[in-house]
């Protein structure tokens, strides 16, 4: 898609895909809320398959939930908390778009239940997610922040701020999805050796791609520098816990620093990858040398966040590079303006009954009924046969991911 010079780096407006089945669906006359700061392209492509946009940022959640039900579709980032009540309320609606990736700010379940496709945009952001991660981990490496920090309060303390080089060291990476093999191949650059674990990531793929394929376990009990690129779902929450840092290589060796990525989590009672107290304890006993976090429990973050985010060995960014699978919407006006531009054509194409990419509906569901496929993956075949309710168009969509994704 070529780009247009002359705006923010976002995306030409292309004629919308596929607005128009021969059955008649359309979008036309339909309605959609964007309730969180989206690119201009996103408004525009709807509008121009006919669709009527109302953008409304910061809507209280008993406001939204008032007025959902006039809506055909809705658009989201990671602002809006999209819950089972929301849902509920939200009659006409055939489908909800995150512009963006990690889509645990939507109650996937209960729009599964009430037949509401849940669509991402799984590529619009993964290079600008796993550049950021590259840069948490150079910058943990080297002390750049804390370097940083310390110039700006007119101190010159080369000594302490020493850092380790990369080159040599091993990277531990949980999830082989899109953004950790982003990162891998950056990573490797700077002369990285790189173990995985990926329970669907075949291990022959993994040496093809010079990564180590490893257990979860020894993956973290190895790695120098550890990095999660695993969605959130029950099975991945507090995935790194006490007892699992207990396992990786100790400090205070200036060589021990990882990278958790602690999973944004609008309800403190929500399920994150690492709890939040368990790394604090690790950074302040030394074990674990220094970390970088980009997504918190609250965004902004709950008044017990910040004793994490000050602390010293902690580089702390407000939510520029996550992405799930991860999940990762990185702030980036290349990725803003991809993800803009996909949600609205995914959005056109199911209300025209086309086939759409990114469907993720209802991941928990899929996983309690099929625990052998395992947690990571939000894409399972049987899926097929909740979303058959839905929409047969997104099932074939689906399938063909499914067979692709491992
Ligand atoms: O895409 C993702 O998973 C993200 O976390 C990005 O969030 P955002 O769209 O920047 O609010």
């Amino acid at each position: 898609m070529p780009k247009n010079p002359s705006s923010n780096g976002a995306m030409d407006v292309t004629s919308p895909k596929r607005a128009r089945t021969q059955g008649g669906a359309s979008a036309k006359g339909k309605k959609v809320l964007i309730s969180d700061p989206i690119e201009q392209v996103c408004v525009d492509i709807l509008q121009k398959a006919g669709v009527v946009v109302d953008c409304k940022s910061k809507v209280p959640p008993a406001e939204l939930k008032k007025i959902i039900g006039e809506y055909d579709g809705l658009i989201v980032r990671s602002g809006t908390t999209v819950t089972a009540e929301i849902i509920e309320s939200a009659h006409k609606m055939t489908a909800i778009g995150r512009a963006g990736t990690g889509v645990d700010n939507i109650d996937c379940v209960a729009a599964t239940k009430k037949g509401i496709i849940v669509m991402n945009t799984p590529g619009g952001n993964t290079v600008s997610a796993a550049e950021h991660t590259c840069a948490l981990i150079a910058s943990l490496a080297r002390n750049v922040a804390q370097g940083d920090a310390s110039m700006k309060a007119r101190k010159w303390d080369r000594k302490k701020y020493m850092g380790v080089e990369l080159s040599g060291k091993t990277l531990g990476v949980l999830g082989l999805g899109r953004v950790g093999r982003e990162v891998i191949s950056r990573m490797q650059s700077y002369g990285m050796d790189v173990i995985g674990y990926d329970p669907f990531f075949p291990p022959d793929a993994s040496r093809k791609l010079n990564i180590e394929p490893v257990s979860a376990a020894d993956c973290m009990a190895r790695a120098d520098f550890l990095t999660v690129h695993v969605p959130l779902l029950d099975d991945t929450k507090d995935m790194i816990n006490k007892t699992s840092i207990a396992t990786m290589k100790p400090g205070p060796s200036s060589t021990r620093r990882t990278w958790p990525r602690c999973s944004r989590d609008t309800s403190t009672t929500r399920p994150r990858h690492v709890p939040q107290a368990d790394l604090l304890a690790a950074l302040q006993s030394g074990h674990v040398a220094g970390a970088a976090v980009d997504v918190f429990e609250s965004e902004p973050p709950a008044e017990h966040e910040w004793a994490l985010i000050e602390h010293p060995k902690l580089v702390a960014t407000p939510h520029l590079g996550a992405v799930l699978p991860a999940w990762t919407g990185a702030s980036t006006l290349e990725a803003q303006g991809k993800v803009a531009e996909e949600i609205a054509n995914s959005l056109v194409a199911a209300f025209a009954e086309q086939p759409v990419v990114g469907v993720v509906n209802a991941p928990n569901l899929t996983l309690s009924q099929k625990p052998e496929l395992k947690p990571w993956t939000a894409l399972a075949t049987s899926l097929g046969k909740l979303l058959a309710q839905v929409n047969k168009a997104a099932v074939t969509s689906l399938q063909v991911q499914v067979s692709g994704k491992v």
